[in-house]
Parts: structure tokens; sequence; C-alpha cells
């Protein structure tokens, strides 16, 4: 421990070895600082955070105390150090305690300089040297270790492959049923599709599709898009795939205020269908890139140039600057290095993360049967939580 003078706010201090902690009441926040990085601790928020039996069920993962009911503006009647751990006594005599480190962990400082998810942002290059394998059928439906590492590569890359599949919806359902929940959509809970029109979307046809993410014209775009290419007589047909946020933090280094400006600006998206059998009609605001506020993370890019709507959600004078930050945007995603070609063939399935990797299709001939479905994003990410991966 290693006491600082004079200071009348707490300061939590860092060595590789320990953490050592001098505290002080202050009249507005206790400051903690960690490996150099100071860290503020608001009075209300520590109050709130408390973990003693009677604030939070330990079982439960719930917070008991009524918020609602705290004086905001409350001060501890004293405060103290004592083996690793900030001791608060409250008005009334509540006793509140809190290990430096959790402290450090959970501190807004803290977070802000950490990833929530961390990625390998990869070109075509990249992906192929990382030789990353595919998982297989039968290990991957028995064994949880393969299950995990199929998780890990999908959290890393944005992808990631099943071999040996039966060529079967039946069997594409239960690989994904391993991963997750599947989520219905307009266009099924399974689908399998060939190119007739069955459905007002160019998805339906022979005709290549550029770059896109799907579902964009939804309040909240699929999380995880399974593809198993059942069949194909004919040629043609690569499915394309382009790390959106690679090319994103390029558009970042090179230009970010076109960056900031896509981050902006919400757009809208849009599936208007009128068949005999099929009416919707969706609409999806949001903007292009989507960063968490405290660490300008990215975590999501809706990228879908024929579902973009009418552009009437910003004002004159940004409309010319946000089509130029597009441009740049689209540059990036186009550059032929950033392009990974995939033959799909019966007994490969991709999994797609949709807020991430777009995805499009050379023009094919002949007949093509494609099978899938869209995982929800919160049950994928809560399974690779659950193996202790951070997602
Ligand atoms: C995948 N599946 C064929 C079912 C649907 C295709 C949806 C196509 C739509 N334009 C979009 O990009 O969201
Ligand atoms: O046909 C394909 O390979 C993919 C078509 C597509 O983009 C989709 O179904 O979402
Ligand atoms: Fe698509």
């Amino acid at each position: 421990m290693q006491p600082i003078a004079d200071t009348n706010a707490p300061f939590l201090y860092c060595t590789s070895t320990s953490i050592m902690i001098s505290c002080a009441l202050h009249v507005k926040s206790p400051e903690v600082s960690y490996e150099g990085t100071p860290m503020r601790f608001n009075y209300v928020w520590l109050r709130d955070h408390c973990r003693s039996a009677s604030s939070y069920n330990s079982a439960t993962h719930q917070r008991s105390l009524d918020t609602g009911s705290l004086e905001l503006t409350l001060r501890p009647e004293s405060s103290a150090v004592e083996d690793g751990q900030l001791v608060l006594t409250w008005p009334g005599g509540h006793v509140s305690e809190f290990s430096l480190g959790w402290l450090a962990e959970n501190s807004y400082e803290g977070r802000k300089t950490v990833m929530e998810q961390p990625r390998i942002l990869w070109n075509a290059n990249v992906y192929q040297n990382a030789r990353i394998s595919a998982a297989k059928w039968d290990k991957f439906m028995s064994c949880d270790s393969e299950l995990k590492k199929f998780l890990q590569n999908y959290l890393l890359y944005g992808i990631a492959f099943v071999d040996d599949v039966p060529a079967t919806v039946e069997a594409t359902e239960e690989v994904t049923r391993r991963v997750s929940l599947i989520r219905e959509t307009t266009y099924g809970r399974m689908w399998s599709f060939t190119s007739d029109f069955s459905r007002g979307d160019t998805a339906y046809s022979q005709l290549a599709l550029d770059r896109h993410t799907d579902t964009s014209y939804f309040q909240e775009p699929c999380g995880i898009q399974v593809f198993h290419c059942l069949r194909h007589e004919g040629s043609g047909g690569e499915t394309l795939l382009v790390d959106g946020f690679y090319a994103a933090e390029k558009l970042r280094q090179h230009s970010p205020e076109n960056f900031e400006l896509l981050c902006r600006v919400p757009i809208r998206h849009e599936y208007i269908e009128n068949t005999e059998n099929h009416q919707n009609h969706m609409t999806g605001i949001g903007p292009v890139l989507n960063v968490y506020p405290w660490n300008s993370e990215l975590y999501m890019i809706r990228y879908n140039n024929y579902d973009r709507s009418v552009m009437n959600t910003m004002p004159h004078d940004i409309i010319r600057r946000w089509y130029v930050a597009h441009r740049q945007l689209t540059t990036e995603l186009r550059r032929p290095e950033n392009e990974l070609w995939v033959k799909l063939t019966p007994g490969k399935v991709i999994f797609i993360d949709n807020w991430r990797v777009l995805h499009g299709r050379e023009s094919f001939t002949g007949l093509r049967q494609l099978c899938g479905c869209y995982l929800t994003r919160d049950d994928v990410l809560s399974a690779a939580r659950c193996f202790g991966l951070q997602a």
C-alpha cells in the first residue's frame, strides 16, 4: 500500500505484482488510479453497485436494491481500504465493500480501453494464411471442445464452416441448433430456395448479387446467416465474402470524419413485397456504421444498396458529404484483395456474422438449391460466453 499524501479523493495505484490504493473522502467523487489511469467513481454509483446480500442477489445475479429510492446526494460516513477492498459505510450503517480489482475492471475508464469483442480483421490473404480448419459434422455434433473452437473462430473472423454435413434441410437445421436458436422471419424458419422468383426479391433469381448484409430493413438486422448449398448443376454461383469491419477500419484511418458521418447519420432500408402469397412492408432505420459510444468499437455495419430506401433523413448540406463517405467505404469494400470467394458445395455449411461480414454471389446457370436460416445473435453470443469466450 502506498498512501498518497494530501489528496481528497480515493486513488487506486497498481504495480505489476499488486494493486495499491490510497483513499480519502472527496465531496464529489472518489478517484482511483490504475496503472496511471485515473478512474473516478460516483458515490451513488458505488451504492447502486453494492454486492451485499440485501442489495444484490448473487444467486440470480440481479439487483435487489431499489435505485429509485437512493438519495442522489449520498455520501459515505467513512471510507477505508482494507485487504484490497474499498469499504464504505453509509449513513444509517449499511456497509459496501468492493475489491479494487473489480473496481478497476468495471470502471468506465477501464472499459474504455478494452475491446468488447476481440476480432481479427481480414482481407483474403489474412484469412487464407490463417488456415482455419472447418469443423467436421460428427465431432461438431458430439464434442463440446469442437463447438467451442468453432465459436472462437466465428467470433474472431465473423465466418466459420462445418464440413461433411448431410445435404438435407434437416441436417442443416441440426447443425444450427447445435449452436443456437433459429430466428424465424418472413422467409421462414429454415428456408430452402432456388431461382424460381417464389419471393419478390433478387435473391430468388440467377443474377449476381453484390456484397451486402441481409435484413438491413429490420430494426434489428439478423445476427447470423447460415447457408448450405444442397445442389448445383450448372456453373457460377460462387459466394463472395468481405469483412465489412476491415473495410470500415481502413476508412476510419484514411478519413475519420467520413467514418464518423456514416456512424452518425441514420438511413432507411426497406423491403416491400406484394405477391399473391406474400405481403410485406418492412423498414429499418439506423446508420451504416455502428460503434459503441464509450470505446468507438464497431459492432454493426448495415450495407445493402439494393434495399436502401429513399434518402430523406439528412438535410441538404449533409447529403453530398454522405455520398462521398459512402463512396469511400464502397471503394474499400470493393478492393479485390478484400474479396474472399468460396464455392459452397453440398456438405459445407457456412455461418456468417451478418453484422460484420458482407456476402454476395456470382450469377449462375442451372439448378441451384440453397438452404439455411438466420440465428438469433443474443443466443449465439450467450453460447460463446458460456464457454468462457469473450463475446
Ligand atoms: C436469405 N433469404 C433468401 C431467405 C432471404 C434473402 C433476403 C434478401 C433481401 N434482399 C436481404 O438482403 O435481406
Ligand atoms: O444465392 C446466394 O448465394 C446468396 C443470396 C443471398 O444473398 C441471400 O440469400 O441472402
Ligand atoms: Fe443476402
